[in-house]
């Protein structure tokens, strides 16, 4: 899979480490930055993510700040957009089952990078259950086209 990877100042070495699991277990990653610790605004590195998602340049994403929290509101705010902030392997494997969240949004401030490891491979591994949950999306969807 091709996968987008964004974060802020706050998760470089996470994002680094991240971003070296994925391509070991066989992925292409699309690193959108930022790689210094010069603080920076988490909204910019959510977007270009979730640009990259929602046009189809990437099959998912993979969005870091101090708690995923900003960063996944920010990516969330782009059409088409669904990224779930997850602390625990369960949270990420359900997340794609039942959401088909197209960005795992994590927080280096809140897992170590062991834990984040099995996040993203619990998520990556798991598959869309379809069925009431493509309901439920397609309702998700009619609400973006209802804001104005
Ligand atoms: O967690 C975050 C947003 O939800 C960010 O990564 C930052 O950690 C947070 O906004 C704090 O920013 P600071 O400039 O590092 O104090």
């Amino acid at each position: 899979m091709k996968i987008a990877m964004g974060n802020d100042h706050a998760a470089v070495d996470l994002k680094m480490q991240i971003m070296e699991y994925v391509k070991e277990l066989g992925h292409e990653v699309i690193n959108f930055g930022t790689d210094t610790k010069e603080r920076c605004n988490y909204p910019e590195y959510g977007e270009k993510v979730a640009r990259a998602v929602a046009k189809g340049e990437a099959d998912c994403g993979i969005l870091i700040c101090g708690t995923g929290v900003g960063i996944s509101i920010a990516a969330n705010k782009v059409k088409g957009i669904r990224a779930a902030v997850c602390s625990d392997t369960a949270t990420a494997r359900l997340v794609k089952q039942h959401n088909n969240a197209n960005i795992l949004a994590f927080g280096e401030r809140i897992v170590g990078v062991e834990l984040a490891k099995d996040i993203v491979k619990a998520y990556l591994d798991a598959e869309f259950l379809g069925g009431r949950h493509a309901e439920r999306i397609a309702m998700i969807s009619d609400i973006e086209e209802r804001n104005f």
